[in-house]
């Protein structure tokens, strides 16, 4: 009997999940590639490094570009199918190889999907009690937890909404919600699958100028070339996708330019298919 207490004792210390402290990360893809059970590709092998020191990185593509499988193997998500993938800290390595690795990962560069709120935040009778409770989940202190949700509302402009539903808010609001939660768990990297999808110009921006001035660095997907290009938001690297693949990687102006000639060419051979 006490040796199955302290079993289980030892076995949820084991799984005792806390808010993250790791910061200044590099994640790097070495021949990393992903293919679905169904034979598609997700991404070609493809080798590339994300330094510490970037502070806003976008991925921009046409429609089953890659981008999203991109995210998904940095934010450790999926496993590559080919090569590998590594973030390093400090002297700490881990590698999505683990599933138990690829979840700290996941704690590490927390994965914002559009506007995807986790499922508890439904049943939750205010957004304030929904980050209460997921920040109660990673035994953060009630002093600090607080300061935490002030500084996120804050930041997201949610604190007038504080004591809301989830329902109750608009899509701009629940792209906010999605960002306060991440930044709340203190990324090293914020990773943001098109932050913007679905809003219209005024709350796109609303949404862009928080994300890219709450003082973490972001990965993110975008089909939205005006924000990419919006010298206010900081974007210091662009890779563009094409065919699962990084085609280009470098200034935002040299990347918009590339990826406008990528949609020509598209869109000639779509118009010479039709005709
Ligand atoms: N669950 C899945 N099963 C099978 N194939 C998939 C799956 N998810 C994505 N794919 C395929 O992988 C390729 C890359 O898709 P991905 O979603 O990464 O592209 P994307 O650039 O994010 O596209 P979008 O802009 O439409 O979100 C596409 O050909 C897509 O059809």
């Amino acid at each position: 009997m006490h040796r199955m207490v302290r079993m289980s004792m030892f076995s949820s210390m084991l799984h005792r999940r806390e808010r993250n402290s790791v910061t200044d990360v590099t994640i790097h893809l070495d021949q990393a590639a992903l293919r679905f059970p169904n034979g598609n590709v997700g991404l070609q092998p493809t080798t590339v490094t994300f330094e510490p020191a970037a502070r806003h990185t976008a991925l921009i593509g046409l429609n089953g570009a890659g981008k999203s499988t991109l995210l998904d193997l940095i934010a450790g998500k999926m496993q590559p199918t080919e090569g590998s993938v590594q973030v390093t800290a400090q002297d700490k390595k881990w590698t999505t190889s683990s599933k138990r690795q690829r979840n700290e990962i996941a704690q590490i560069l927390p994965l914002v999907r559009a506007e995807q709120v986790p499922a508890s935040f439904e049943h939750a009778d205010s957004i304030q009690d929904a980050l209460e409770h997921e920040l109660k989940r990673l035994h953060v202190p009630t002093t600090e937890m607080l300061a935490t949700i002030q500084q996120v509302f804050s930041l997201f402009d949610l604190t007038h909404l504080a004591r809301m539903r989830v329902a109750a808010l608009d899509a701009e609001q629940l792209h906010m919600l999605t960002l306060a939660y991440a930044c709340a768990m203190n990324p090293a990297v914020l990773v943001a699958d098109e932050p913007t999808r679905g809003l219209d110009e005024i709350s796109s921006a609303h949404v862009a100028q928080a994300l890219f001035h709450c003082g973490k660095p972001v990965i993110f997907a975008t089909h939205d070339i005006d924000l990419v290009r919006n010298a206010d938001y900081l974007i210091d690297r662009v890779l563009v996708l094409d065919d699962q693949r990084i085609v280009f990687d470098g200034d935002p102006a040299t990347a918009c330019e590339h990826y406008s000639d990528v949609i020509r060419s598209k869109y000639a051979k779509v118009m010479h298919g039709l005709s």
